[in-house]
């Protein structure tokens, strides 16, 4: 088939683009960029992908006729603004970014600071969360943000269990710079994050309620969760160190039970007892990686997940959307080499 592609200038949109390009089901890959741009050819911007094509300029009709579906990799609020016609075509969608991850238009204006889409479009899309959900006859997908991926893949487990005290969550997130797109600013300049730590968004997230929204489809009770984000002087990676209390009475076994239940049938979560992984074991792959123990003592558990910020955390898990969406095999186009060492 062949797919279409805007945003392919930024971070997310070229790894997908590489990932597409291998994909055993994808012939062609037609690029977009913006409306008001002429055709441009993509080894001017962008010669280390080495492909002789061009960047067309965005035109919903063209992209309709051309293609069976289309990704978006742009920045926050662009897919408000430009996803209306392929919404009401029901033409196939994936939207890497949060415009249409959150049901509520109120929650979405006081996070993102942006005018909501639609509400009922935002109602109707699909939030992929590729290891839980299937988006097989879904139109529009809205792909899960890349520390909403990390920190809810760490407690299901527990949530949907209801293994843990549901007002006790505490995580603590740390992402690499890419996961701020290409942009540069203040904080991500190499002079501030070469050999730094800076916490930044502290209980203003825009993840925090997409997290929330999905954990309360597991346990109503979650009321909110303490999240905090550091940027880590790493171009990709995400570590989430998720804490939360035990409910009275779990056991170690209770614990390890349902992560072998939640995890054992899935491609790309291992989750192992004791055992805590590193960032770099999955950089250049769509897994996650996940440790988790029960502190007997405190009554704690520590659950720590890593991921891929653009894999995992965005192009890998759109790639398991589109997978889902055409029936295609479930790893089919992601069967990466991790970096090594
Ligand atoms: N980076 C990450 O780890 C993750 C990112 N995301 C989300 O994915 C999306 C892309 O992120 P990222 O790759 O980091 O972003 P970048 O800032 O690196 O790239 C943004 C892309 O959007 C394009 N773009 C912006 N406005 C328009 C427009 N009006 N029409 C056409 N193209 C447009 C840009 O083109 P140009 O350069 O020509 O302006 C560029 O190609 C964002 O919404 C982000 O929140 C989600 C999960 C993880
Ligand atoms: C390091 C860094 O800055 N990361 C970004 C995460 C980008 C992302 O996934 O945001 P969306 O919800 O818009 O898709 C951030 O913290 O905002």
């Amino acid at each position: 088939m062949n797919v279409g592609l805007v945003g392919v200038t930024g971070y997310s949109g070229s790894v997908l683009y590489e990932l597409l390009l291998h994909h055993p089901n994808v012939d062609h890959v037609n690029l977009y960029g913006h409306a008001q741009k002429e055709a441009q050819a993509l080894e001017e911007v962008l010669p280390q992908l080495r492909r002789r094509t061009y960047i067309l300029p965005y035109n919903p009709a063209d992209i309709m006729e051309n293609n069976q579906m289309v990704f978006f990799a742009t920045s926050a609020g662009v897919t408000t603004e430009l996803a209306q016609p392929f919404i009401e075509k029901g033409f196939p969608v994936i939207d890497l970014a949060g415009d249409f991850r959150l049901k509520s238009r109120d929650v979405y204006q006081k996070w993102y600071k942006k005018e909501a889409p639609d509400f009922l479009d935002l109602k109707n899309s699909h939030y992929g969360l590729a290891d839980f959900t299937s988006a097989k006859g879904a139109t529009y997908v809205a792909n899960p943000g890349c520390y909403a991926t990390a920190t809810i893949l760490a407690l299901a487990p527990l949530v949907k269990n209801h293994l843990i005290d549901p007002a006790s969550i505490i995580v603590d997130a740390k992402s690499g710079t890419s996961g701020a797109g290409k942009k540069l600013s203040e904080s991500t300049h190499f002079s501030q994050t070469n050999e730094n730590l800076q916490l930044y968004k502290v209980n203003q997230h825009q993840h925090i309620p997409e997290i929330v929204q999905q954990l309360q489809k597991w346990d109503e009770e979650v009321p909110y969760i303490q999240f905090t984000t550091t940027l880590l002087p790493l171009t990709r990676g995400i570590m989430a160190s998720c804490y939360a209390k035990a409910k009275s009475g779990i056991t170690e076994d209770d614990v390890r039970n349902a992560f072998i239940q939640t995890y054992s049938d899935t491609t790309f979560v291992n989750a192992t007892e004791g055992v805590f992984p590193t960032i770099k074991q999955v950089v250049g792959t769509n897994f996650c990686d996940i440790g988790y123990q029960l502190n007997p003592v405190t009554h704690q558990i520590v659950i720590v997940s890593v991921i891929d910020n653009l894999l995992k955390g965005a192009a890998g898990q759109a790639i398991q959307n589109f997978n889902q969406m055409f029936d295609y095999e479930p790893g089919a186009g992601l069967d990466l080499i991790p970096v090594l060492p």
